[in-house]
């Protein structure tokens, strides 16, 4: 079984080969087959009932909730072509910078 570090690795790489292959057979298949808004919406969807389960459900609907945001997300990724680890390297390039910090000086600029 896959470390849990490695599981949106491996979950992209499955997502990626998707690609092209019966929409009949693979929903990932199915969602490239709809184009990019769709997924986008999809996202976007998955993301606002997050935001629900967050805060008038529990937490084993939040954890559902983000597994099916996560995995759409990935999805949106592999059909704009960015691999998870350039998103890894952005997180990584923060990292020692606070948040508050580059807000005051995104606000100087
Ligand atoms: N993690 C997921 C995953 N999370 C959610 N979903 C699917 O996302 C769909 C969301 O359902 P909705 O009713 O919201 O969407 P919908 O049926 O498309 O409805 P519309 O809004 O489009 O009308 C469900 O069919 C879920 O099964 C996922 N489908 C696949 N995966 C992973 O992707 C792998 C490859 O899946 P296939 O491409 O299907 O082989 C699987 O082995 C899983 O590991």
């Amino acid at each position: 079984m896959a470390q849990d570090s490695n599981i949106l690795e491996e979950l992209y790489t499955v997502i990626a080969s998707r690609k092209g292959t019966d929409p009949d057979k693979s929903y990932t298949a199915k969602l490239f087959a709809r184009g990019r808004g769709k997924i986008a919406q999809k996202f976007g969807e998955e993301a606002v009932e997050t935001v629900v389960a967050a805060l008038s459900e529990g937490k084993d609907e939040l954890v559902g909730e983000s597994a099916d945001t996560l995995y759409h997300l990935l999805v949106l990724w592999a059909d704009c072509g960015v691999e998870p680890a350039k998103v890894w390297a952005e997180l990584a390039r923060r990292t020692g910078t606070s948040g508050i910090d580059e807000k005051k000086s995104r606000a100087k600029k």
